[in-house]
């Protein structure tokens, strides 16, 4: 259905088959290259709008958009992220269930001393309240992370007929209730979303953040740790349950794990920090890029394969 190369260049076309292809710069020596492809067993349609690309086989829709470089954000991102959600809508695929946030140059300012995350995060929640109302119950799972370019890419996956559940995490506060010290819009995200009961669940980009509050900063190692626990604790029975969600599960349970390390000499504290707590099959793919704060060193994201991974 679409392609994500992490590699090193920016840019958004479709592939010989019409499909859409997003490359994103996030690599550097010693670090992964790879393509992402969400694949299915029918023949999608594909088709570009707005200069969005999509694919969609009758179940799932996957959408892409980029924003080139430009002096304030907020603006196009809105427009680009409603004119996204207005093409889930008018396509039949309501419940988007997972969404990635490539943000070039995220840490720096934008030309209005704004830093471009929270510009990028205004425009955002701008596009979810004018589309879905001020509420925060339809807030998928989300990464927003950086690249080693400059623009904004993004992917969206939405789903026509599933019920998706979104999940918080009990040691965190909710994204979208964040105080006003990170930004003047809180992110709109949830910290995992389960596609349907037994179905996939998707784990958000999760970094060493406890309360709102960024932990151990300085130590890779012990972010590290705090980011493992905190995703443990988000897929696990207790906090599962207290969402209303049957089942738990453990870190060796999670698959297509991508690690975002923001200095190359920590790569391999954090390698191996990861192999030991995630077990053998896990194949952690690794990525150099900074995150949505300053202090935070690493971050991680993956999911529980449900039973439609199996088919
Ligand atoms: C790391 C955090 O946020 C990051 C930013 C996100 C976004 O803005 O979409 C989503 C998850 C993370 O990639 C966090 O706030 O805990």
């Amino acid at each position: 259905m679409g392609t994500v190369a992490f590699g090193d260049r920016f840019g958004l076309a479709a592939d010989a088959d019409g499909h859409p292809e997003l490359s994103v710069p996030m690599t550097s020596p010693g670090f992964d290259a790879f393509r992402e492809v969400w694949t299915t067993t029918t023949r999608p349609v594909s088709g570009t709008r707005d200069g969005l690309h999509f694919a969609h086989d009758g179940e799932h829709l996957f959408v892409s958009g980029t924003i080139t470089a430009r002096p304030v954000y907020a603006p196009t991102v809105r427009t680009t992220y409603e004119a996204a959600f207005s093409l889930v809508t008018e396509l039949g695929y309501p419940h988007i269930f997972r969404m990635w946030n490539f943000v070039g140059d995220i840490l720096g300012p934008n030309a209005e001393g704004l830093e471009i995350y929270q510009d990028f995060v205004a425009g955002r929640a701008e596009a979810f309240a004018a589309h879905h109302g001020e509420g925060t119950a339809h807030m998928p799972a989300a990464t927003g992370i950086g690249t080693r370019g400059e623009g904004i890419a993004f992917v969206l996956l939405a789903a026509r007929t599933s019920t998706p559940r979104h999940v918080e995490n009990q040691r965190q506060t909710p994204a979208y209730h964040y105080p006003e010290q990170y930004g003047p819009k809180p992110p709109s995200f949830a910290r995992a979303t389960l596609l349907d009961p037994g179905g996939t669940l998707y784990v958000s980009g999760t970094a060493s953040i406890l309360g709102h509050e960024t932990v151990h900063r300085g130590d890779v190692a012990a972010q590290t740790d705090v980011v493992l626990d905190n995703i443990a604790e988000l897929i696990g029975g207790p906090n599962l349950s207290a969402a209303g969600l049957d089942g738990g599960h453990e870190l060796k349970d999670l698959r297509l794990v991508k690690v975002y390390v923001r200095h190359e000499r920590d790569l391999p504290v954090v390698r191996a920090r990861c192999r030991e707590a995630l077990g053998p099959d896990a194949e952690p793919t690794f990525l150099n890029v900074a995150v949505c704060r300053d202090d935070l060193l690493v971050e991680i994201e993956g999911l529980v394969p449900g039973q439609e991974w199996a088919r």
